[in-house]
């Protein structure tokens, strides 16, 4: 299907769905690009419904998945969309988790105060996925080292790890300063 972004940006995509994943859930596979390459670009990018399709800027999602797109595309890989709104606590847990955060905690201690983990989010459906897909040896698009780990330990080759953008502003400095401290690789140019 054509894809087109606000920014004017236009490419193809082919989207494939699955039978059998581990969970169940619909997680969609976007080809971008010649994405039967060898070693294709990958970004595992987890549902932000907030910010993937409302535009919130609590988070840099929108901008993430954006960007990932359009770096995919230039090389050709696949865009996993997994359905893990909130770090895997669903939608609700996250919006209630923000009304946590407006309190006074940070985005990890709010999902602690909810009863959760901090990141209940498994890779074992974009390992099969990347498996079906014939792509067990790829570039991942990323600065979460939970998900480079996670797919090592279920078999994917991570040959390349490739850094993604990191998209501040007023708004999301407190949910990317807190990734910071989490061990995520990225730096923020923050005073
Ligand atoms: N529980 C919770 N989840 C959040 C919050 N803000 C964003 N999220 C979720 O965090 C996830 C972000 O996932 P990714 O875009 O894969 O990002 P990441 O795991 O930080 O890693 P990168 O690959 O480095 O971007 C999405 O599922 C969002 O819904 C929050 O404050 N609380
Ligand atoms: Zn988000």
């Amino acid at each position: 299907m054509p894809l087109r972004f606000a920014d004017g940006y236009a490419t193809s995509a082919r989207v494939l769905t699955f039978d059998g994943l581990v969970d169940e859930r619909e997680h969609l596979a976007i080809g971008l690009g010649d994405h039967r390459r060898p070693r294709p670009l990958v970004r595992p990018h987890s549902e932000c419904l907030t910010g993937d399709v409302l535009g919130s800027q609590r988070c840099d999602c929108g901008p993430q998945l954006r960007e990932a797109a359009e770096r995919i595309a230039d090389v050709g890989g696949y865009l996993l969309y997994l359905r893990q709104e909130g770090r895997g606590i669903g939608l609700y847990a996250k919006l209630d988790a923000y009304s946590l955060q407006d309190a006074g905690l940070d985005t990890f201690e709010a999902n602690l105060a909810l009863g959760h983990a901090e990141d209940e989010r498994d890779y074992a459906a974009a390992a099969q996925m990347l498996v079906a897909l014939g792509a067990t040896q790829v570039a991942l698009l990323t600065n979460n080292p939970d998900k480079v780990d996670q797919l090592r330990g279920l078999g994917i080759e991570v040959t390349d790890w490739v850094p993604t953008g990191v998209h501040l502003s007023a708004a999301n400095a407190g949910y990317l300063s807190a990734k910071v401290g989490r061990a995520h690789t990225l730096t923020l140019p923050l005073g």
